[in-house]
């Protein structure tokens, strides 16, 4: 972008971006000096168990609600119209089954990584492998919210791209270290607040710069970016009520079900029902980001269409032009630029310090812990500070991996959830869901999925087709010169999309499938595999470490018929642990794992969990 047209900051601008960061500092640092010190991993990792259900929700949204949101969804808007909106159908289904399903048996078991569940319901190794493609999936995802903000901002502002990449990492990473869960927790109620405002102040500017809302509507309505109900079954279309309510589930349910950042939080809230509150608190201001960025995203349409700043922005990616437009909405305002680049980076800031924390988390439990078992807390807590240090520093790595990416970061973001985070929903749910599923099972299960999901996602970026929705003609888009835009209509008005067969086809999966369908692969073949090499037997399986799901949706069946059906009685009292065949390993003050008899039946959930009674 020539620098004549470069849109600046003003002092006032740095100074509020400046106070964003002292601030996290400032809670990081309080944490660091208050409480337990953070003396201990109970404390510097899990929060101490104490936390209530407002900061818990917050967290929970900032944790996957990153730059990439604020970024990426305007632009799919301003590109495709208003089709993603449907996504906040899947919050729905993608919340209750959390709350309902997941939160009780994880939170019951008291453990301390989401990957401890794998354990006890199937061997070490599954937790190792359930574990490590955690780990891969956040630091990939991790590079991708580092590098958004700073690319687009200085694609449009020439604000220094890896100053601020590297500015943005250290801050996070020293506040994660010194204020551990405590610290991420407040830091990201503070910073939802910031990224709200944010936006608002976007979408009031620039509704007010754009003549108003009925001005506003009355282009993006021209403009056909609002979408209708599209029910097209077909699985390879991009976006439809389908692939974005239905398949947007699976993601959900691979997020706020079993991600090891929100079981984080759901662990650390001081009840079970606090924690199920605060998925149910979710919901709301789930729908207000969603909306907030769908309508940022129709004002910069209403904006730009029919003028032309192609000289201007030149190739960066629609994505630059967001951040574009917010300068171009602001300009003149001082203070407001600086709000929305704090807004920018606090989105940022709250998700990769969810990241940093947790896999912390999941390292030292899953990882160390386990061979290490006569580790002070004191080398364990210092342990824990070195790991979030260190998973710092790659993440500014990862970040110049993204540079290489080249796709809308949006589309990265999601496609990552649904290749890493769709097997790894799967493993849960082959466990919780199947106490015939063994260990052999869940290991195949998880390397078939994540085989497929590699498979599908690599075809779809070699073939890849993802073209813009088509203008009106009387609407150039911002971006495109005029002769350009010409040329697109006459291509696109002319050529009939061929329909994709055999393994195009399967490559030309929605993304928003990929979750769901590489879920359904792991339980597919991980029972498959069980079956074959001998399903468990339900008296071997650990108990609380099943959701009696076949009990819950016959419920309306009589005892007798149920007893037949599946052999599921929901009994009065828990029944003995089995003898575990390993001597237990090491204690472990926070989890089941290795845990002796009487520890294991202090723990174990009550009653309405279903202990398995042999078929008779
Ligand atoms: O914002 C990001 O960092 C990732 C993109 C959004 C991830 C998913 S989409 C559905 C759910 N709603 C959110 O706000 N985040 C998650
Ligand atoms: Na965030």
């Amino acid at each position: 972008m020539d620098p004549s047209d470069q849109k600046h900051f003003t002092v006032v601008d740095y100074v509020i971006f400046a106070v964003l960061l002292a601030a996290s500092m400032a809670i990081g640092l309080y944490y660091a000096l208050s409480g337990g010190r953070q003396r201990t991993t109970q404390e510097f990792l899990m929060a101490d168990r104490s936390m209530g259900c407002l900061p818990v929700s917050l967290s929970l949204i900032a944790s996957f609600q990153s730059a990439v949101a604020i970024i990426g969804v305007p632009a799919e808007i301003y590109t495709h119209g208003t089709q993603y909106w449907f996504i906040g159908c899947a919050y729905i289904l993608g919340l209750i089954i959390p709350a309902h399903v997941f939160i009780p048996v994880l939170y019951r078991l008291r453990i301390s990584s989401a990957y401890q569940y794998l354990e006890l319901r199937f061997s070490k190794t599954v937790r190792i492998c359930g574990t490590l493609t955690f780990i891969f999936q956040m630091v990939i995802y991790m590079g991708v919210c580092v590098y958004t903000p700073a690319f687009a901002l200085n694609a449009v502002t020439g604000f220094e791209l890896w100053g601020t990449v590297l500015a943005t990492g250290l801050v996070c990473t020293l506040y994660t270290t010194l204020g551990g869960l405590k610290a991420v927790i407040w830091t990201d109620v503070f910073q939802t607040v910031v990224m709200f405002a944010g936006q608002l102040a976007v979408i009031v500017v620039g509704v007010l710069r754009t003549g108003g809302v009925s001005e506003v509507w009355r282009k993006v309505w021209e403009g056909n970016r609002i979408a209708g109900l599209d029910l097209n079954p077909d699985p390879t279309e991009r976006h439809t009520f389908w692939t974005l309510g239905v398949g947007g589930i699976f993601l959900m349910l691979s997020l706020y079900g079993v991600n090891q950042a929100q079981v984080q939080r759901y662990l650390s809230s001081r009840t079970e029902k606090e924690a199920v509150r605060s998925c149910y608190m979710v919901f709301p201001s789930l729908q207000l980001a969603l909306a907030l960025s769908c309508v940022m995203g129709l004002v910069m349409f209403a904006r730009y269409c029919g003028e032309d700043h192609s000289d201007k922005l030149g190739s960066s990616s629609r994505d630059a032009m967001v951040v574009y437009f917010v300068m171009d909405m602001l300009q003149g305002l001082p203070g407001l630029p600086g709000l929305f680049v704090a807004c920018l980076f606090s989105a940022a800031l709250s998700t990769i310090s969810s990241a940093f924390n947790s896999l912390a988390t999941v390292t030292m439990e899953d990882l160390i812990k386990p061979h290490f078992p006569a580790m002070t807390e004191a080398r364990a807590t210092l342990l824990s500070k070195v790991l979030a240090m260190s998973y710092g520093l790659l993440c500014l790595a990862m970040a110049y991996l993204t540079h290489l990416m080249g796709d809308s970061v949006l589309q990265v973001a999601l496609k990552i959830f649904g290749m890493v985070g769709g097997p790894i929903l799967g493993l849960f749910c082959l466990g919780m869901f199947f106490p015939w599923a063994n260990s052999i099972g869940a290991v195949a299960g998880l390397g078939a999925g994540l085989t497929v999901s590699f498979w599908i996602g690599v075809g779809s970026i070699v073939t890849r087709t993802s073209g813009m929705k088509p203008l009106p003609p009387d609407c150039r888009v911002a971006l495109l010169s005029n002769d350009t835009t010409a040329a697109i209509q006459t291509a696109l008005s002319n050529v009939t999309l061929s329909r994709p067969s055999g393994l195009k086809r399967f490559y030309s999966l929605s993304y928003m499938w990929y979750s769901g369908f590489n879920c359904f692969t792991v339980i597919l073949i991980g029972l498959i595999i069980s079956f074959i090499t001998g399903p468990m037997k339900e008296e071997d399986v650990t108990p609380g470490t099943i959701y009696p799901l076949l009990g819950k949706l016959l419920c309306f069946l009589p005892e007798h018929l149920k007893k037949k059906l599946c052999c599921v009685t929901p009994l009065g009292q828990t029944l003995a642990p089995p003898q575990r065949s390993s001597p237990p390993q090491h204690k472990e003050s926070n989890g089941l794992v290795g845990a002796s008899q009487e520890e294991m039946e202090s723990f174990l959930p009550e009653a309405p969990f279903v202990e398995y009674e042999t078929a008779v």
